[in-house]
């Protein structure tokens, strides 16, 4: 994990994102900021439209409204320039045929004005003693370092990772994490996504949980959900046998009191546990599960307010 940039330059800077697919609203005006130096991982559950939202930073789907600015562009309009310093690592990994991991990087070099070079980019990845295979013979897990390979060729000042580990052996991972500390100190600015939560825990600065089509909650790992969430919670079973169990901010207490109440004895199976934060993006979600359901919008496609000259080639008609 990396701190913010002193600067506190926006690379990202969101207002107001709305997206809808036919009557379906998936976005409802989502604002984010992300700073040089700065990860931020998007978590939200299947569908919640977390890929949605990259891809209309990306510059690959319209949005419905929004203001919408990734290294000062609007990604709609954006030159091709803006395209060579924004990363891009899509959700599926791509179809890379019979050519090995050295000729793609060293084709895709080309396109760069400022790429790594393509020995480092295979050592970062961990490819070294895959750089002559045909990609199409690699593992899973080993192409998906060979996209993330193709994402930060061009040293991107923004990437986009959209769950890029899946399939990653955890020795892989945690190479991967590394990597990725590097080029956020370097200056780089990262949105991920992930259904990891230890690799949200490990890497953002900052957490933003998508449900509802809204943002429910936004900070940095160690404090999503604010204190209460927090509060361990000491679990045991009674004399009669029965579980039990008690949150409170003071478990060293509690269990003393248990071990005086039964006369010196050890509490039986007890156990004191401090959320995670995977406990607490459940909560939030259990919590926000009770929001209105934004689903079905009747009429939503007589809101979009894009002017249809805004229309990115290659989003035309990509969008139910
Ligand atoms: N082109 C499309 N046309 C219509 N519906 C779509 C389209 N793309 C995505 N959707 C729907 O929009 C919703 C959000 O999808 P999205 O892929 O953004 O979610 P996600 O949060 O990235 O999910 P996951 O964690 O499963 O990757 C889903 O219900 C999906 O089926």
């Amino acid at each position: 994990m990396t701190q913010q940039s002193s600067s506190g330059s926006a690379v990202v800077r969101v207002r107001g994102l709305s997206k809808h697919y036919g009557d379906r609203e998936i976005l409802r005006g989502i604002d984010l900021d992300i700073a040089a130096g700065e990860t931020y991982a998007l978590l939200g559950p299947n569908g919640a439209g977390k890929s949605t939202a990259i891809e209309i930073l990306e510059g690959l789907r319209r949005p419905d409204a929004g203001e919408i600015r990734v290294l000062g562009q609007d990604p709609l309009t954006a030159p091709r320039s803006w395209k060579a310093r924004i990363g891009i690592v899509a959700q599926a990994t791509a179809e890379f045929g019979p050519n090995t991991p050295r000729e793609l990087l060293n084709y895709f070099s080309t396109i760069y004005p400022n790429p790594r070079g393509v020995g480092e980019v295979l050592e970062l990845v961990g490819l070294t003693a895959q750089a002559g295979v045909r990609a199409n013979k690699l593992s899973g897990g080993q192409q998906r370092r060979l996209d993330v390979a193709l994402g930060i060729l061009g040293q991107p000042e923004m990437l986009f990772l959209d769950e890029p580990t899946t399939g990653f052996d955890p020795a892989a991972r945690r190479q991967f994490w590394d990597m990725l500390r590097g080029l956020t100190a370097a200056g780089t600015a990262i949105l991920l996504t992930t259904h990891y939560l230890d690799e949200a825990a490990q890497l953002a600065d900052r957490v933003g949980v998508l449900a509802g089509g809204r943002i429910v909650a936004e900070a940095p790992p160690a404090e999503l959900g604010g204190v209460e969430a927090r509060t361990p919670v000491v679990t045991w079973t009674d004399a009669a046998g029965q579980p039990q169990q008690q949150r409170t901010l003071e478990p060293a207490r509690l269990c003393t009191e248990l071990v005086e109440a039964a006369g010196g004895a050890e509490p039986r199976e007890v156990e004191v546990r401090r959320p995670q934060l995977e406990d607490i993006y459940l909560g939030l979600l259990a919590e926000h599960a009770a929001d209105p359901e934004p689903a079905s919008q009747p009429g939503a496609a007589a809101a979009r307010q894009v002017p249809a000259s805004n229309t990115h080639p290659e989003t035309a008609g990509a969008d139910a």
